[in-house]
């Protein structure tokens, strides 16, 4: 089978490698649609994120779907052909974070195209049954695979409680933000307000239902919500930008009282903000890790059209000209890329 592979010096090329035959607990999955995620590109382009290096070859992708060929001794045979879209961590499922079911804070969760956990951009892949979802008939295989950032958006909203009638400031307009803006709207939320240096993702965003939308490389966002709020502020802000200006503007631009969740990640890990406003406005301050128990919630959400991920994609590509798919997720215009396995 073709598997797309990373190496250490930053080529990305298909080899050929054997196709997985399912452990007793697995499903083998034949490959249909895998997005390009952020985190996939940052390897690209510089083969680190923090500690984790791309020192040995590395197959990118985490947001896949397909459909189950085969199935290990333990796994029901009727699961053979079944649509799904794969969980891409896998916990320990024995350490005390998974006992007490916070899998994604697991010390030893096999997470794919993270270093050295092999990813998605392959014809097949092998993975535990259970983290393979059915996906509904009225489900994308395109869905299915944006089941993944959809997640990081519904575990964002909550973490910050988001309930009916709130406020939201949304800092950034990637993926993680418009989907997270999903996620709270199907929350509850009924004021959006987003932002972003980027005015094609800002058009984006407003075509999406955003109430708001704050371009901060011309407008004072601050200023922009307290002219929305009148000089309230929001319930709730989420930074999924990874920008550190956009840190403090959200800490300046919550209500008193509310909730800020940081999920965007910084360059360099490092995020100046002023603790005495935390104190003094008694701010919720939440980090959000990926995400946990979501995949059936964010497949119901599709299956009840009450979010929408496909009209994030701006753009697919097959398997055979991944590469150039990758330089074009690079473009600061680009929000989704997805690679289709269909017909090949
Ligand atoms: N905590 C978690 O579990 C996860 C965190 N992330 C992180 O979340 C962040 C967002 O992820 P993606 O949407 O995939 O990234 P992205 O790079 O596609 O989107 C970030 C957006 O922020 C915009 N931006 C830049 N400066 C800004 C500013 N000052 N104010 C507002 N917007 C600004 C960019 O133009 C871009 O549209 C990244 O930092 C990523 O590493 C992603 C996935 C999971
Ligand atoms: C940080 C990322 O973008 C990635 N999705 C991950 O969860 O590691």
């Amino acid at each position: 089978m073709r598997v797309a592979v990373l190496s250490p010096d930053l080529e990305l090329t298909l080899e050929e490698r054997d196709r997985p035959t399912p452990a007793a607990d697995e499903v083998v999955v034949r490959m249909r649609s895998i997005g390009i995620c952020g985190s996939d590109v940052h390897y690209y382009e510089h083969g680190r994120i923090g500690d984790y290096v791309v020192d040995s070859p590395l197959v990118l992708g985490h947001e896949s779907a397909g459909e189950v060929v085969a199935v290990g001794e333990d796994v029901d045979d009727a699961r053979v052909g079944e649509r799904v879209t794969l969980e891409p961590g896998v916990p320990c499922r024995r350490c005390e974070h998974c006992s007490r079911g916070e899998y994604n804070l697991c010390p030893d969760v096999t997470f794919m195209a993270t270093p050295p956990d092999d990813g998605a951009f392959a014809e097949y892949v092998a993975w535990p049954a259970d983290f393979a979802y059915a996906l509904p008939d009225g489900v994308s295989l395109d869905e299915g695979a944006l089941v993944e950032p959809l997640s990081v958006g519904i575990h964002v909203a909550r973490r910050a409680n988001v309930g009916v009638g709130d406020s939201v400031l949304v800092t950034g307009c990637g993926p993680i933000g418009l989907l997270a803006m999903e996620a709270v709207r199907a929350a509850g939320a009924t004021e959006v307000v987003i932002s972003d240096v980027v005015p094609e993702k800002l058009t984006l965003a407003e075509e999406r239902g955003a109430d708001l939308t704050v371009d901060v490389s011309e407008e004072d966002l601050v200023a922009a919500v307290d002219e929305a709020t009148d000089g309230r502020g929001v319930d709730v802000v989420i930074e999924a930008s990874g920008a550190p200006p956009a840190v403090q503007s959200a800490f300046d631009a919550v209500r008193r009282g509310g909730s800020v969740v940081l999920v965007g990640l910084a360059p360099d890990g490092e995020m100046p903000f002023d603790t005495n406003e935390i104190i003094d406005n008694e701010l919720d301050v939440f980090g959000s890790f990926r995400y946990r128990n979501t995949y059936p919630a964010a497949i119901d959400l599709l299956a009840d059209g009450a979010v929408d991920v496909a009209g994030i994609v701006d753009f697919e590509a097959g398997l055979d000209d991944v590469d150039a798919a990758f330089r074009r997720a690079q473009e600061p215009e680009t929000v989704k890329g997805m690679i289709r396995l269909d017909g090949e």
